[in-house]
């Protein structure tokens, strides 16, 4: 049932480390305390630090020049000595969805990974009464059953980035060469509940990445940041949106500028916030920074997630965090109408989740200089709502769903019919090869729905977080 939101919960949530006996990480440092993100103080948060014994590191080594990435060998094999070092990253917010498929690819390329994870979208769902359509293992399973298939470790620190302590020790007990950011809240919805979700989302997102610069400033100022950033950034504009900057002519003069930023949900605001201050602190302090302005996501496997049910992704469907082509196509699976939002005109730019994994590989492994703040749209394809919905009905057909569309009064505001087309070169330049939306991509999501079809909970499908209607009372899902 819904109806967290306007429970009272405690301040302090005891993490449940009974799975940790099974893997060979041990924990050490700080308290057995964890985040509440009602509470929005930081003062009282501490981490949980896993560590497994590494050998030391010795100094990073950049490529300076853009490779394909079909073209590179993986870190440790590479013929050349100054790159032969195996490749370290921190994968901050690697038990989540985009996350957790990152950090195995990044492993099973032979990068050195660790994950940084507050395991706080676990308990957005507890919170909210929501459930992934596949059922997950422990970040402690997880990665214990990868070192069992594949024999590479990933190390986990488990503790919040907004607490700086936390996150300082992580640095220098891994010694990033980069940092790949997804560790903030990223749903749209969920920041527009309510004030103390609204506040949360900046808190988190602002202060989180705030604390990545400083760290990087003060304990690793080679390592390059890789930050998830989104689409949503840019808004709507009447004119082509480039990446990340435009070249005005204005009153004679002209200049190049960063793109104008419309964004439209308190959590894609966040972004905006992050991307200024990532910008300013590359100018100011020359750190290296990539800006990936990711799309919508779509698609649950990845060659990595497939290997075993224990390292399977997280798939959403519900209203707060499944996203447009996720959810339409688990309504598909069971007979819920798909969920169109007013008029479905609404376009934006959409990626499989292999290539997530790629790009930020390909951003890794292409590092941004000192000084340099890059911003690559990352995207593959443009579709409306329309097109998505459509796109279902014709896959469920083939494997005999009866699929409906329904209108449903838009609980956002946006707009419902635009012009867009967004500019993504950036990243096929440095060698991506995308996954395109395809039949047999909507054949094996519609599959995969169907199989799990038995843990909808159809209740959370319909909208209930209004853009016009959040106010500062803490709402109750359940009314
Ligand atoms: O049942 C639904 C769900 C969504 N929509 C519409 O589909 C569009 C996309 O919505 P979404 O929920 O799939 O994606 P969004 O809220 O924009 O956020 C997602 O996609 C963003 C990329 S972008 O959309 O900003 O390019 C990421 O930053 C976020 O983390 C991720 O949650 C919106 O116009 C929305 O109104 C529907 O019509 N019906």
């Amino acid at each position: 049932m819904a109806h967290l939101l306007s429970a009272s919960c405690p301040s302090v949530i005891s993490l449940n480390n009974s799975s940790s006996s099974k893997s060979s990480i041990k924990p050490f440092g700080l308290g057995q305390t964890f985040f509440n993100p009602q509470c929005l103080s930081t003062s009282s948060l501490k981490g949980l630090l896993f560590q497994e014994k590494k050998p030391r590191r010795t100094n990073s080594v950049f490529r300076a020049t853009a490779v394909p990435i079909s073209q590179q060998a993986p870190p440790e094999t590479s013929t050349n000595d100054s790159s032969s070092k195996p490749k370290r990253v921190m994968v901050i917010g690697g038990d989540g969805y985009c996350g957790w498929a990152t950090a195995l690819h990044l492993s099973k390329k032979n990068y050195e990974v660790c994950i940084v994870d507050n395991l706080v979208r676990r308990l957005f769902d507890h919170q909210l009464g929501l459930e992934s359509l596949t059922p997950i293992a422990s970040i402690h399973d997880r990665i214990s059953r990868w070192k069992a298939l594949t024999g590479k470790s990933i190390e986990l620190y488990v503790g919040d980035i907004c607490d700086f302590e936390f996150l300082a020790e992580s640095f220098k007990s891994f010694e990033p060469d980069s940092v790949v950011h997804f560790g903030e809240q990223r749903s749209a919805p969920y920041s527009m509940i309510d004030r103390s979700r609204a506040v949360f989302t900046q808190h988190n997102n602002v202060i989180g990445t705030l604390n990545v610069l400083f760290a990087i400033k003060e304990f690793g100022e080679e390592c390059h940041l890789v930050k998830l950033g989104t689409m949503g950034e840019y808004g709507t504009p009447n004119i082509d949106i480039e990446e990340g900057f435009i070249t005005i002519t204005h009153n004679g003069r002209t200049d190049t500028l960063p793109y104008p930023k419309q964004a439209s949900s308190f959590y894609h605001l966040s972004k905006v916030h992050d991307s200024h201050n990532i910008a300013f602190t590359c100018k100011a302090w020359g750190i290296r920074a990539t800006d990936l302005n990711q799309g919508v996501v779509y698609g649950v496997k990845t060659d990595e997630t497939e290997m075993h049910e224990e390292l399977r992704n997280r798939l959403d469907y519900d209203a707060v965090f499944g996203t447009a082509l996720n959810r339409f196509c688990v309504q598909a699976a069971v007979g819920h109408p798909l969920t169109v939002y007013g008029k479905g005109g609404q376009t934006r730019g959409y990626l499989d989740i292999r290539d997530t994994v790629q790009c930020v590989e390909i951003a890794i492994a292409n590092p941004a200089k000192a000084g340099e703040f890059r911003v690559f749209n990352q995207f593959t394809e443009q579709f409306s709502v329309n097109e998505l919905a459509s796109l279902v009905t014709k896959a469920g057909l083939k494997l005999g769903l009866d699929v409906k569309k329904m209108t449903v009064p838009n609980p956002r505001v946006e707009a419902e019919e635009h012009y867009y087309n967004a500019k993504h070169t950036k990243l096929m330049d440095l060698g991506l090869e995308p996954h395109y939306m395809s039949e047999s991509l909507l054949d094996s999501l519609l599959n995969f729905a169907v199989q799990f079809k038995d843990r909808v909970d159809t209740k959370q499908i319909m909208p209930s977080v209004s853009w016009k209607k959040i106010g500062v009372k803490t709402k109750s899902m359940t009314s």
